[in-house]
This record gives structure tokens, sequence and C-alpha cells, in this order.
């Protein structure tokens, strides 16, 4: 593949994958990256450096990363031009080389550009937003029990009222919209039907089933011991409602699931259990008894909700990583669970965690699980010796108040 304006490294390999979605990784394999707007300036540095020392140390210098930036976001409008937000090089980059990493790309609020962070993992089809969410010992949390919160987030990453398919009031495609709904489909509910912007909210079975589907394996995998559906089923019933009913089928219909008692809840041949829970009811179950709840397998917009929420329990999206994946053809782009966090660019000063648990999370889907679990040990030291960020440092007693960079360091000497 040859690029507009981007050149690949000269040494180092492509990542491959085989038919069964297996990764074919060389000692030297080439990773694009996208450094983010915002704080991606200050965290995507600091995680290169903390991989990179890492797998030196984990390999005796006999594998190496070669870093390829890729541009998104306001990087790449300086680099590729006017309205270049999301150039045709990065998203062929992200499909030559299969796995990439990326730092925050600020999305407006109201008018300007949709989300490229969405139109990445809609353009790549990188259907699960896979969100672990685990505690780290001697992380400041608002909760009594921070270590009883070990969940992970499969969020549905391609439809929903997320996928942006919405018109504003006032305009011919909104009015044509309505006009429909009222006139041809008989539609009353809709309150102030002159000044109303519409939005659609796709749900599809096929959607659905390969998300559950991924769900389950990853339980299966990982040994877990359920897999939780939270929908709004109740009130959106075509919607949330299929997706709850569409997952239970999966699970009966390609697991053997054996429904318990009077269903809908159904276990697995090996034990795991595949219930639901409505989503509001979940947010402060999460909240009063996290212990019971493990894969979480959920829609587009829930998802951003309970993952915020969740990383707040065990401290915050200073800490909160994330991968985008399609298991079917492997590709997946690793990205942190917060934004840009403007009011702290170039400051050197946020928690570079998130991205580099990320990045933790991208090394053991390469296999590379050495270097993996130095960096969680490095992480873990630190926070224990309270050398943390701010985020951190203000909520802990008689912690030392390290920069970002300075964080990175200290995880590289604690590891
Ligand atoms: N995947 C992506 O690229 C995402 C992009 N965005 C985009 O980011 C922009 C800003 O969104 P916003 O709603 O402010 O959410 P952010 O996640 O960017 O920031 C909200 C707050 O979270 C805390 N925070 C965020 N990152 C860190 C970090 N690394 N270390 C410590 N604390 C952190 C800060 O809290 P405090 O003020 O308490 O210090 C910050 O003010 C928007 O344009 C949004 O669309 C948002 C989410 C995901
Ligand atoms: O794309 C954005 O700007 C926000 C996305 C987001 O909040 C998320 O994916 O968690
Ligand atoms: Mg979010």
């Amino acid at each position: 593949m040859s690029y507009d304006k981007i050149t690949p490294p000269e040494n180092g390999t492509k990542i491959t994958v085989n038919a069964d979605g297996s990764l074919n990784v060389s000692d030297n394999p080439i990773i694009p990256f996208i450094q983010g707007d915002g704080i991606g300036i200050d965290i995507t540095p600091t995680m290169r450096n903390v991989l990179d020392s890492a797998i030196e140390k984990a390999y005796d210098g006999k594998k190496k990363i070669e870093w390829f930036e890729i541009y998104a976001g306001e990087k790449a409008v300086d680099f590729y031009g006017e309205g270049q937000w999301l150039p045709e090089d990065t998203l062929n980059a992200i499909e030559d080389y299969k796995v990439a990493i990326k730092g925050p790309l600020t999305t407006p609020v109201g008018g300007g550009i949709r989300s490229l962070n969405v139109a990445i993992r809609q353009q790549k089809d990188l259907f699960a937003c896979v969100r672990p969410v685990k505690y780290y010992n001697g992380t400041p949390s608002p909760v009594k029990h921070p270590e009883k919160t070990d969940m992970v987030i499969f969020r549905e990453n391609t439809e929903d009222i997320y996928a942006g398919i919405e018109y504003q009031t006032g305009t011919p495609e909104n009015d044509k919209l309505k006009n429909f709904l009222i006139d041809d489909m008989g539609v009353d509910q809709i309150r102030f039907p002159d000044t109303t912007s519409l939005g659609i909210k796709p749900i599809s079975e096929e959607g659905t089933k390969r998300l559950v589907r991924s769900a389950i394996n990853y339980a299966i995998e990982e040994g877990r011991d359920s897999v939780t559906l939270v929908h709004k089923g109740n009130i959106m019933k075509f919607t949330e409602g299929s997706f709850k009913d569409w997952g239970y089928e999966v699970a009966r219909e390609e697991f053997d699931a054996e429904v318990i008692g009077e269903g809908p809840w159904c276990k697995l041949p090996n034990g795991i259990v595949v219930k639901d829970a409505i989503a509001d009811a979940f947010l402060q179950q999460i909240l009063t008894r996290p212990d019971e709840y493990d894969v979480i397998a959920t829609m587009n917009l829930n998802g951003d909700y309970v993952s915020d929420a969740l990383a707040a329990c065990v401290g915050g999206i200073g800490i909160a990583p994330g991968a985008n994946i399609n298991y079917n053809t492997g590709l997946a782009v690793f990205e942190a669970t917060h934004g840009t966090a403007p009011k702290y660019t170039g400051q050197d000063k946020v928690n570079p965690g998130s991205l580099i648990l990320s990045a933790v999370i991208m090394l053991n889907y390469m296999g590379w699980t050495e270097a993996a679990d130095l960096i969680e040990k490095g992480i873990e030291a630190s926070i224990t010796k309270k050398r943390v960020t701010y985020d951190f440092e203000r909520l802990m007693d008689d912690a030392t108040l390290l920069k970002c960079s300075e964080f990175g360091e200290e995880i590289i000497k604690n590891m």
C-alpha cells in the first residue's frame, strides 16, 4: 500500500492475521499511532516511552516496536490541510498494519465535525469496545470496597443513537422525516413537532449477536463467572429489548446455555451465567453490589455512560483503558476511555495510566505478555508508593505529586 503523505518505518514488519483470527507478530512489528488532540501531546510520548522500556527489559532487546505516526484530528489538519480530519492514509494504515493505538480526539458539542473516534470505529467496523475495569491496590476511590469491582465492558461500537443519524429542527431533512412519521406512520407522541430535532437508534440482530458472542467467548477464555446484558428494554422495546432477546438467543443457540428456572437467565455448560439488568438499576448496583457483575455486554450509549461510571469506582478515568476490536478480522485500535481534557493540554500533568494500560491490553493482544506484566507491576508499585499524578495525589494523604512524564519514569523504575 502506498500512502499520500506518510512513510512507514524502513525497519519492521506488518502484523498479519490468520483465518482463525490469531495474529502473526514478528520481533519488530510496525505499530501505527495517532498522537491525539489535547492531552494526547502529553500522554502519547509517555506511553511510548514506557512501552519501549518494558519491551527492552522483558526481551533483552530482542523485540522492539517500530512506531509509525499516522494522523487524525488537529494534527491531521496541520499536516494534510483544511478539512482533513481523518485522512484516507490513516484508515488505510490501520487496515494494513492491523494493530494501532490512538490518543483521544476532540468532538465539538452541537455543530462542527462528528466524532472522529466514532468514525474510526465505524469505518473499520471495530464492533467491540472492550473496557476492563479493575482495581489496582492503593488507588484512591470514592467507594468503600473498590476491590470488589472487577468487570469487563463489551460495548457495541457501531450502532445505536451513537451512530450519528440525526436531523436538526428546521432543516428540510428533519421536516421530511417528521412528516413521514406523523402523516404516514400515525405517530402522535412527538410533543412539540415544530421545534423537534430527531435521532434514529439502529440496533440490529447481527450487530447484537456478534457483540454478545464476543463477550461470551471472552468470558469462557478468561474463566469469568457471568455475562450481563445491560439494556433499557422495558422502555425501548424493539431496540434495547431486542438486544436483550438476541443476546439470550446467542447464549442458548450457539453456546448450549440452559434456561434457569422460568428464565430468561441461562447457564452455559461450563457454569457461566448469562443474565440481564435494566440500565438504571444496573448503574446503582455497580455502586452497591459490584461483585455480582463480571462481563458486561451493552449497547453503544449505555456502554459510554457505564464506562466512565465504573472507571470512577476504581480511581477515575485517568487509569481506565480500552480497545476497539473486530474479533472477525483481528483489526484492533487501542485507546483510553477518557477524552482530550483540553484544560490540561501540554502541561505534562495528567495521568498517562489510561493510555498505558490500553497499550498493556495491546501487548497482551500481540502475545507480548511478559512486557505487559512488567508494566502492570510498575503501575501498581508506583501507586502503592504514592508517587502519582495530580488526579490521585489530590485524593491521597502524603502522596508525592508527579508530572505525566515523571509518572511514566516511575513506572519504568518500578517494573
Ligand atoms: N475516545 C476519545 O477520544 C474520547 C474523546 N472525548 C472528547 O474529549 C473532549 C473533552 O471531553 P470531556 O467531556 O471534557 O472529557 P475528558 O475525559 O476529556 O475529561 C473530563 C475530565 O476527566 C478527567 N481526566 C480526563 N483524562 C484524564 C487523565 N488522563 N488524567 C486525569 N484525569 C483525567 C479530568 O478531570 P478533572 O477536571 O477532575 O481533573 C477532566 O477534566 C470532547 O471533545 C470529547 O468529545 C471524550 C471521551 C473519549
Ligand atoms: O468521540 C467522542 O468524542 C467521545 C467518545 C466517548 O466518550 C467514548 O467513546 O467513550
Ligand atoms: Mg466516553
